[in-house]
């Protein structure tokens, strides 16, 4: 339906009428336009200074009703008046209550309202019906073609989209089921002939979500109509913030000392710290400044052969892997499952059923006899240990295992990526190529950064007294090796 939409003209306006849109519904622009900016037109629409601006100077550039700041509160407020989507949104029960499943099932709802073809309208039109109408469709990887997903093997992006599809694919279902047993669903949106919807349009509404949802002080993420216009740069090039005025308006704020010419552009940051992979994966993009691929995650799994494996599984709380950040002359990194894939039994750590007060059981991990509350602290228990240097120097060597494994797949799938052609003729465009090219490189990088780092490291640790006493069999029996 959406991409029919744009295509046909029904659900697209062009950019140049969004000064009345704003008109009409009470936003302001002072020194500000919105379109393309010459040269620039690659990255579609950004907000572009009508005349020379100064920072500190400038009352805000944009002011956006607080009505129009597209949030959990606001949706939930519009189903009061929208009967029709407020059973959907009843549907969907708890995802519904989330801003991200209220946002994409409103913004479904309003393109659905906006369809022309429809015979017995449903939904409630609201200015969003029309907002929707100058969204781009972004070039997100959920849209790549399978030959443009297979260059990125070996790449931290690969598992993390597989990932994403599949649980757009759960929350697509998810609509389905909560929403089939409305009469007016079942035959609009789901008939097996004519229903309206495809997975596609749940790629749509979840792609205009991630690339433009902000997480507004004070609001929490939500879409801001406008300002969601403003593109990307990093550190010392963002030219403003967004923030609520006293009466709960979006502003748009040039920094401070922030000087833009006429016809320059202003643009926001989506968040510095973001990572390669995650910009390409929330934005289609990589920042052309991006010098390094900032941070990255890798997954870890707990070996098949860990007589404690299903118990450690069973009470893990923490994320299955870790993140490697770059720190300029090194790394840092940051995980707690690696502690518990890294001690066993023989060091103190075992498990037990334990009965709630409901009378429930449940698996409970001990350390030294003691409960252990969470996974996340477990580091801290664990550098109290006399061992600390031992379990230090086997998670450095897990970490730097995954870290080369990772290097190989990336290396080992070069060949294959650089005999790939993009064009005419191919399932690959020339921009996706390129992402591609630039997310391999960034990421090999830091991995080997990450690779010498770990180096240093066991080197150090293997200095240490107490793990060259327990080598030695001093401590313990041991047959280790971190080679
Ligand atoms: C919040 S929207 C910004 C407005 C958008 N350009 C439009 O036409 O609606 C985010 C999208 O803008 C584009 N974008 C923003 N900053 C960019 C940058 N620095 N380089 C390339 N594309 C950028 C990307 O397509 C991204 O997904």
């Amino acid at each position: 339906m959406i991409r029919e939409g744009k295509q046909q003209g029904w659900l697209s306006l062009p950019v140049e009428t969004l000064p009345v849109w704003a008109a009409f519904n009470a936003v302001t622009f002072d020194g500000v336009n919105i379109g393309p900016l010459p040269g620039k037109e690659d990255r579609g629409s950004t907000v572009i200074a009508k005349r020379s601006l100064k920072g500190g100077e400038e009352p805000p550039l944009m002011t956006i009703p607080r009505d129009l700041i597209l949030s959990l509160a606001r949706i939930h407020e519009h189903a009061k008046s929208d009967s029709d989507f407020h059973a959907v949104l009843d549907g969907l029960d708890e995802f519904g209550r989330t801003a991200r499943g209220a946002t994409l099932a409103f913004l479904l709802m309003q393109a659905f309202t906006a369809c022309p073809h429809i015979q017995n309208k449903k939904g409630v039109s609201s200015p969003f019906t029309e907002y929707v109408k100058y969204l781009p469709m972004e070039m997100l990887p959920t849209f790549w073609s399978p030959a443009e997903c297979e260059l990125l093997t070996g790449t931290t992006l690969a598992p993390a989209l597989t990932a994403k599809l599949n649980s757009l694919n759960r929350e697509f279902e998810r609509l389905r089921d909560a929403t089939s047993r409305l009469p007016w669903c079942a035959e609009q949106w789901w008939d097996e002939v004519d229903g309206i919807l495809e997975f596609d349009d749940w790629l749509q509404v979840d792609a205009f979500y991630r690339s433009r949802a902000l997480e507004y002080p004070g609001v929490g993420d939500c879409m801001v109509p406008c300002i969601d216009m403003a593109n990307h740069s990093s550190g010392n090039s963002t030219a403003a913030i967004y923030e609520v005025d006293e009466e709960g308006n979006a502003v748009l704020i040039l920094r401070d000392g922030k000087t833009v010419e006429q016809d320059g552009e202003i643009t926001i940051t989506y968040g510095d710290n973001k990572g390669a992979c995650e910009m390409l994966f929330s934005y289609g993009f990589i920042e052309d400044e991006m010098k390094s691929a900032r941070e990255l995650f890798l997954d870890l799994s707990i070996p098949g052969d860990d007589p404690l494996g299903r118990a450690k599984s069973a009470v893990a709380n923490c994320a299955p892997g870790f993140k490697i950040v770059d720190a300029g002359d090194g790394v840092i990194w940051d995980g707690a499952y690696i502690w518990l894939i890294c001690v066993n039994e023989e060091d103190g750590l075992s498990f037990q059923i334990q009965q709630t007060v409901e009378g429930n059981r449940e698996l409970i991990a001990t350390w030294q006899d003691e409960p252990v509350h969470g996974f996340e602290g477990f580091r801290s228990i664990l550098e109290q240990d006399p061992l600390w240097d031992v379990y230090h120097l086997r998670a450095v060597s897990i970490l730097q295992e995954r870290v080369a494994s990772q290097l190989q797949d990336l290396y080992g799938s070069d060949d294959r990526v650089d005999a790939a052609h993009y064009g005419d003729g191919t399932e690959i465009r020339e921009r996706a190529w390129d992402l591609v090219k630039r997310l391999r490189h960034l990421e090999s990088e830091l991995l080997e950064k990450a690779y010498s780092f770990y180096e240093d490291k066991k080197l150090q640790l293997m200095q240490s007294e107490t793990v060259m006493r327990f080598l030695s069999g001093g401590d313990a029996e041991q047959d280790e090796d971190f080679s």
